[in-house]
């Protein structure tokens, strides 16, 4: 599970510094879906790049899987990385490498030796059903293929954790149904604890487990998504309210391809989770 305990990150200038996430405590399930909404400028990137570090926050801990991230040293903080996998609401790929290369590139990262690299970015391609777009170049792949080859890049170290900054942002309707629809499938069947920062109501109905409500800074409400199917049940935020709206639906048992491979973990029920 992930704890994020009194976090908060002020940024500079010390004269007049900002505070981006004001002593928020969230606490997700292992093997859980977290979504987290609220307005441009709430604080949902700041808190969701809290969990990885890759924002410092300046109070607090961040506890995942038993470890205390805030407490790690450089060297510590980089292995412990490589269990947390991250994708952008702009994918972030290497234009000049192709799908094969850019999953591979966060293997080298964790160390993997060049041997392995391939084969298991082979592997992770093929759980987002894009083993036939292996050699393809970012520029000749569409959004939704793009952040699939990000999805098998986070995927390919076998993280316990993955962050989604926006992952539908940049998509059209269909495309964010079939992106979330992966999402969501790898949940299940890796058990992978899933945090996803949007701004999409929908998105967040259609996917989340838990939601948590972001507005200047802070979390002010959360609660479990199938309370929204409880009629009397009404969020105590605006942001809260807009969640009883438009709908994706999606298939929260599908199998995903590959997870058959043993070096992809074992199923949600054997595996040693977040
Ligand atoms: N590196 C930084 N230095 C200074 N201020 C920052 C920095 N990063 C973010 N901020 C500020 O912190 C606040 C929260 O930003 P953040 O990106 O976390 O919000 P958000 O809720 O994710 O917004 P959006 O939905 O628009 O991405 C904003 O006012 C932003 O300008």
């Amino acid at each position: 599970m992930i704890s994020i305990q009194g976090v908060s990150t002020v940024f500079p200038p010390a004269e007049a510094p900002f505070t981006a996430v004001d002593n928020v405590s969230l606490e997700i399930p292992r093997g859980s879906i977290q979504g987290i909404i609220g307005f441009s400028g709430a604080g949902k990137s700041t808190l969701l790049r809290n969990i990885n570090l890759l924002e410092r926050p300046t109070n607090g801990r961040v506890v995942v899987d038993g470890t205390d991230l805030t407490s790690l040293n450089d060297e510590e903080l980089r292995r412990a990385r490589h269990q947390i996998g991250m994708i952008f609401q702009h994918f972030n790929l290497l234009n000049n490498r192709n799908a094969v290369e850019n999953v591979e590139l966060s293997l080298k990262f964790a160390g993997v030796a060049k041997k392995e690299r391939r084969r298991r970015a082979h592997e992770a391609l093929a759980i987002v059903d894009l083993a036939d777009k292996a050699k393809a170049y970012p520029g000749q792949l569409s959004g939704g293929q793009k952040q699939r080859v990000a999805i098998a890049r986070a995927l390919a170290t076998e993280p316990k954790v993955l962050l989604c900054d926006e992952p539908t942002s940049a998509v059209d309707p269909r495309t964010t149904a079939s992106v979330l629809q992966y999402l969501s499938d790898i949940n299940a069947q890796l058990g992978i604890t899933t945090v996803i920062v949007t701004h999409e109501m929908n998105v967040v109905k259609a996917i989340a487990d838990n939601v948590a409500v972001m507005e200047e800074s802070r979390v002010v409400e959360q609660f479990d998504i199938s309370a929204l199917r409880n009629p009397s049940f009404t969020p105590a935020t605006a942001i809260g309210r807009y969640l009883i709206s438009d709908d994706i639906t999606l298939d929260r048992k599908r199998q995903v391809r590959g997870t058959e491979s043993a070096s992809f973990g074992a199923p949600l029920k054997e595996a040693s989770l977040v």
